[in-house]
């Protein structure tokens, strides 16, 4: 049996939604436990973490990467790519005995940079399946952990206790857990979640185009909104992650805009037997969600 470690130092670069929704959830599960947070303004105060500190939700705020030396778990909770760009400078401070884990919505690349920087040892991969459009340490709540999937992606060389204690933790706050590699983690997300925002927000862009005196917009019902409710999202996190998953959406867009052709012959074609089985399965399907 793997022995379960005991962590109480916990670091966060990036104190957003998740980042947010994480400390809360450490402070429930760990109440006595110490929680230090990145400020990258550096000279001035980071008026979000002032917030979470009166919350009591961060112990300490730090404008020096070398105060997350005693971190027993570092949580890097920024955009995909700024969690990246951070490896290089945070590693000197990464102790033997830290585990690092990050919450991006692509693997792959934090994966290989991780590799090159020798820190693979150290390393866990995850990304907590919830969340919202909203963003910011204000819209954070330790209810986003409850009975979602929590995705990790340990490699081989990150030791079996560290992946324990982080399952643990996750179990605890109410989610699932589910080990994948991160190949798998980027190809099953780019259809679930990376495809359907770039799905709505095309969708939304071509509605808007129409939309010279606001018509479209004032009449739009149900549907549209709910098929686009996640093109309020941050632009900057979308960039992001479709600048690092680009293999696997490609992949997935062929493959939608195929679906998307076949669909629009048959409403040419006035194909009604096609027309009737393309609904029937997709609500087969989707009942079942
Ligand atoms: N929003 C969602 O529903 C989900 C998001 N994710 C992932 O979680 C991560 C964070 O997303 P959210 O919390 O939703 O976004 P958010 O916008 O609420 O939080 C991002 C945080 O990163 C900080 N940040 C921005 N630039 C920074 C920099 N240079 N250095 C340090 N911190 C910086 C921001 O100040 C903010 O606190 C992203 O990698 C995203 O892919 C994962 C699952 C769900
Ligand atoms: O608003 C929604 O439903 C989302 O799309 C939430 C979400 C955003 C990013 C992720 O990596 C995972 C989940």
């Amino acid at each position: 049996m793997t022995e379960q470690l005991s962590f109480n130092n916990f670091g966060f670069i990036g104190f957003g939604l998740i980042g947010g929704s994480i400390a809360h959830a450490l402070k429930e599960i760990y109440p006595s436990s110490n929680i230090i947070a990145y400020n990258y303004y550096k000279t001035k105060t980071h008026k979000k973490l002032e917030a979470a500190k009166q919350d009591g939700i961060v112990d300490n705020i730090s404008t020096s990467l070398s105060d997350f030396s005693d971190c027993d778990v570092i949580f890097l909770c920024a955009p995909v790519l700024t969690n990246i760009s951070y490896l290089n400078e945070l590693s000197p401070y990464i102790s033997e005995n830290c585990l690092l884990t990050d919450v991006g919505s692509v693997k792959g690349n934090i994966h290989k940079v991780v590799a090159e920087l020798g820190l693979n040892k150290n390393f866990i991969g995850g990304h907590p399946m919830t969340g919202s459009e909203k963003t910011g340490y204000a819209n954070s709540d330790s209810s986003y952990l409850k009975d979602a999937y929590y995705i990790l992606t340990p490699t081989e060389e990150v030791p079996a206790e560290y992946t324990s204690w982080l399952k643990n933790f996750i179990i605890t706050a109410g989610s699932h857990c589910e080990i994948m590699d991160y190949k798998t983690h980027d190809n099953v997300t780019a259809a679930i979640s990376h495809c359907p925002h770039i799905i709505s927000a095309s969708l939304i862009n071509t509605v808007a185009k129409l939309d010279d005196d606001g018509k479209y917009g004032r009449l739009a019902a149900g549907g549209l909104k709910d098929i686009t409710r996640i093109s309020s999202s941050s632009p900057e996190m979308w960039q992001n992650i479709c600048l690092s998953n680009p293999d696997a959406i490609v992949s997935f867009l062929n493959r939608y805009i195929a679906t998307l052709t076949n669909a629009k012959e048959a409403v040419i074609s006035g194909d009604s037997d096609k027309l009737m089985q393309f609904f029937e399965s997709a609500k087969k399907y989707r009942d079942k969600l």
